[in-house]
């Protein structure tokens, strides 16, 4: 699938906006470009004696009406456009917000949440610059210069004139071409740090409670003042080019100033053309240098622009590295055993396998506890049954049909997965436990929350399931945030639960608890306990020990502990740990 694009897509929906905004612009440029005409008439008239106070009358009116006219015709013109940029804004946000969640786990791995956030501010931004005021700026300045040439052959000046009185005006072009791809270039590199700012802003907010525990406050500030000062560097080379270009073409147009006054007053001089042709010049360009001002900022904001817009472009053209199969089928899990075979799997930026030759049948309805030291895979397998990675094909296999075969979207909602770090989001608890399920009513979420036994904590906060979590509310403790996030997997009722050290914040008594009701609920459902206590595994169906990646025992508990190795290593420390606990 190939991407088209942010602009693309859009313009084919906003052409006619566009293409009414330049008709009501061209006639406003018309409009306008009648003024000097009428003044030279005026002078001409006013040096022949012709005049009445009636034709003062008349002149005067016809000038409000030229610059009631132009405005409200030019006025129009121009919401059309802003309109169309706050569109652009809104669509394109949602687009990339969209494009965002589609995207895998290793893209947010890779990606932090500092750099998305200056893609959907200051790129869309820069974007929409660009096609609304600069489209706007660009459109009334083009038809305004060509109005007032044409307004000027029109007066009756000659062409010869005129010619040598824009020919400065030519030279935008060149400049353009010269100076371009500069400014282009170096915006890249302010928009590049500008996300490399917000990138180091988030994570450094994220973590200032560690800083300040540390005392490190200061290495901070000055770790952060690199990005700032990089920031500096790179707009101050991007300004100092884009004034420079900027200044030239005012000079253009005072070039062309000084050939209409030299020329136009010499041909005055000497009769040529009349004194209202030689006003009207002057006049003509005078007007046409706001507009040439104009162009060269559009011509500016235009490379600034393509600079965001190719990085957004970037970004809607990344592919999600897990795609549904075009003939995915649903998974069923509820009757479907999940069986993996020789299963190794290496992370794409890994030199090492995070997993080897991993067998394993997990039927409907078990219990299977796994355990093993730091970094031996465990998670690693959750992810591949979640399919967030993608596991080779063959390996992983859901109900006879491989899990590359089904859709994304059964096979995810039939897993209640909780993570060891459940994210809150800053809403309700209410609406954090029944996030899975928005459908859920009081009674169930409070049975999910007895069951995760964090119901008592929640009827002692004044708004009891009401109470705000996150930045403008309350703070829960590392358990409490656990055991809330427990809840919201429990409330799920998915066919498979996998709980990825998910009670490891609280008490060993409470933990035993959780686990003892959790067992009971779960009936005739798959769950898989990853832990590092031996208390919380030992009534599992099947125990799983992971070592560098491998399974190194498998069994039940009286079982494994029977046979030397990591398991009754492990339960015996922990043993030992829990009787000097006891002694004390
Ligand atoms: N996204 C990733 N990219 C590359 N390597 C990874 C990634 N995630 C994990 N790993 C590596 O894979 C190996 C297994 O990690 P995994 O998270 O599965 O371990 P774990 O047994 O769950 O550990 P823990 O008990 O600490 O949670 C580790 O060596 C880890 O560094």
């Amino acid at each position: 699938m190939k991407s088209n694009g942010i602009l693309k897509p859009f313009f084919r929906e906003s052409w006619r906006l566009y293409v009414s905004s330049f008709t009501l612009h061209a006639v406003a440029g018309i409009i306008f470009a009648c003024f000097p005409k009428v003044l030279g008439e005026f002078t001409d008239r006013l040096q022949a004696g012709e005049l009445t106070m009636q034709d003062v009358a008349h002149y005067s009116l016809l000038l409000l009406a030229i610059g009631a006219g132009n405005a409200v015709i030019g006025g129009y013109g121009q919401y059309l456009v802003m309109y169309v940029g706050r569109w652009f804004e809104f669509i394109t946000r949602r687009q990339l917000f969209a494009h965002f969640s589609e995207l895998s786990e290793r893209f947010y791995s890779q990606n932090g949440v500092g750099k998305m956030l200056s893609y959907f501010m200051n790129d869309v931004t820069n974007v929409r610059e660009s096609i609304s005021r600069g489209f706007n700026q660009m459109m009334a300045s083009t038809l305004l210069l060509f109005s007032c040439i044409g307004a000027m052959i029109v007066s009756g000046i000659p062409l010869y004139l005129i010619a040598a009185s824009v020919c400065p005006l030519v030279l935008i072009a060149w400049i353009v071409t010269r100076f371009g791809p500069a400014i282009r270039k170096r915006s890249l590199k302010v928009q590049e740090s500008l996300g490399a700012m917000t990138e180091a802003a988030e994570e450094q907010f994220g973590g200032i409670r560690v800083t300040k525990k540390f005392a490190v406050e200061r290495i901070m500030i000055a770790r952060f003042g690199i990005y700032v000062d990089r920031i500096r560097d790179n707009q101050l080379s991007l300004v100092r080019l884009s004034s420079f270009f900027q200044a030239l073409v005012p000079f253009l147009g005072a070039m062309s100033l000084m050939i209409a006054l030299a020329l136009g007053g010499y041909l005055a001089m000497t009769g040529t053309i009349t004194l209202g042709n030689f006003v009207a010049l002057m006049l003509y360009i005078r007007l046409l240098i706001n507009p040439l001002e104009q162009i060269g900022n559009v011509i500016n904001t235009v490379q600034r622009s393509s600079a965001s817009l190719q990085r957004l472009d970037d970004l809607v053209a990344v592919q999600p590295d897990i795609v549904e199969a075009k003939d995915a089928v649903p998974a069923s899990l509820e009757q479907g055993e999940v069986v993996i075979q020789g299963l190794t799997f290496l992370y794409p930026e890994s030199s090492q396998p995070a997993l080897r030759e991993i067998d394993l049948v997990i039927k409907p309805g078990m219990t299977v506890g796994v355990v093993g030291r730091t970094g031996s895979g465990k998670t690693t397998l959750v992810k591949l049954l979640l399919r967030t990675y993608e596991p080779p094909i063959g390996t992983v296999r859901v109900g006879g049909k491989d899990i590359r075969e089904l859709t994304l979207d059964s096979l995810r909602s039939q897993i209640a997965y909780v993570p060891q770090d459940g994210f809150l989001f800053s809403t309700t608890i209410r609406e954090n436990i029944a996030f899975p399920k928005r459908e859920a009513g009081q009674q169930e979420i409070e049975d999910a929350a007895k069951q995760a036994r964090i119901y008592d904590n929640i009827i002692e906060f004044p708004d009891r399931f009401e109470t705000k979590l996150g930045e403008r509310g309350v703070t829960l403790s590392g358990g409490q945030r656990q055991r809330t996030s427990l809840a919201r997997g429990l409330i799920k009722q998915a066919p498979v639960m996998i709980l990825d050290d998910s009670v490891s914040a609280v008490d060993a008594v409470t933990e035993t608890g959780i686990l003892r009701t959790i067992q009971e609920e779960r009936q005739g459902k798959t769950t898989i306990i990853i832990a590092n206590r031996i208390s919380a595994l030992k009534h599992a169906d099947l125990i799983l020990v992971f070592e560098g990646g491998r399974i190194v025992q498998r069994g039940q508990h009286e079982q494994l502990l029977a046979e030397p190795g990591l398991y009754a290593t492990l339960h015996a420390i922990q043993e030992e740990g829990s009787r000097h606990a006891a002694g004390h």
